[in-house]
């Protein structure tokens, strides 16, 4: 009968079960990650919080599939993840896009390591530069663009690989917080319009308020999942509202509470 049951539940698109990571740091355990167990479903908007060393960007890291755990397992649809691969676009704060590369061929770049034909290359890119609004900026070079266009080229490059996971590491850590605001919302569209499914790591509560249906807190010393948060608020989400001021404000005691228990307990 469970087992039944187990089959008409869709599989998560991501599983964490028991991950733990440890690295070695001069021949000393680093353990970045314990017992992490994380669901989610596909289309799902998902914010990773947590003080600076609480090991977000290694959980991010081993869902795209360049870390691997120590123990325990990370399967997208079951399949344990063991390389990269294009079903999971990654995103990082210092864009990391091919600085010899126009903003055109940045965004094939995926798709022509998998040998599409040129006419095919040129339509996707097109779909891509226009849906972040930077068709004429197609020829540039990335160190002819702002931050902001930047990261947009780095959305799109995730993007035209056809990807099913967005895995976004603080993505709009390093933009002024007019750009940032804009990205917020352009990537919010472009999940409203993909339906994908988007990990987001920050540091900002106001930015995980804005954008996630639930977000996970992390705390250090090793990184454990403290709390599994869904955001009570209707879509669209205003900053300025009493509602998303409330949410905001549990949020950032609950975040006060782990950081300050933590301290003590270190
Ligand atoms: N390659 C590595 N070798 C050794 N230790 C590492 C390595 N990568 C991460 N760590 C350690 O693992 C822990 C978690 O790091 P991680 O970068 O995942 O945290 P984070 O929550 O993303 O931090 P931040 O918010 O500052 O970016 C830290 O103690 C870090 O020093």
């Amino acid at each position: 009968m469970s087992e039944i049951l187990a089959h008409r539940t869709p599989a998560p698109i991501l599983d964490i079960a028991n991950v733990s990571k440890v690295f070695s740091l001069h021949g000393r355990p680093i353990h970045a990650l314990k017992d992490v167990n994380l669901q989610i479903q596909k289309g799902e908007f998902v914010c990773l919080i947590g003080a600076s060393g609480c090991g977000k960007s290694t959980l991010l890291r081993i869902m795209g599939g360049f870390e691997s755990v120590s123990t325990g397992v990370a399967r997208m649809y079951r399949t344990p993840i063991s390389e990269p691969g294009p079903d999971r676009g990654m995103v990082f704060q210092d864009y990391g896009l091919f600085p010899w590369l126009t903003v055109r061929q940045n965004i094939a770049f995926g798709p022509k390591q998998r040998g599409l034909p040129e006419v095919k290359l040129r339509e996707i890119a097109d779909h891509y530069l226009h849906m972040v609004g930077l068709s004429k900026f197609a020829d540039h070079f990335p160190h002819q663009l702002s931050g902001g266009m930047k990261q947009r080229v780095s959305i799109a490059r995730a993007l035209a690989n056809d990807c099913e996971v967005l895995l976004m590491d603080e993505p709009f850590g390093a933009l002024d917080a007019l750009t940032r605001e804009v990205l917020q919302q352009e990537l919010l569209d472009i999940w409203a319009k993909t339906r994908l499914t988007v990990i987001f790591v920050t540091h900002a509560v106001e930015e995980a308020v804005l954008l996630a249906d639930r977000v996970v807190v992390m705390t250090a010393g090793p990184g454990r999942v403290e709390r599994d948060y869904r955001i009570p608020l209707e879509r669209p989400r205003h900053i300025t509202t009493p509602e998303f001021n409330r949410v905001r404000q549990e949020l950032t005691e609950l975040l006060s509470s782990h950081v300050a228990h933590h301290a003590k307990a270190a």
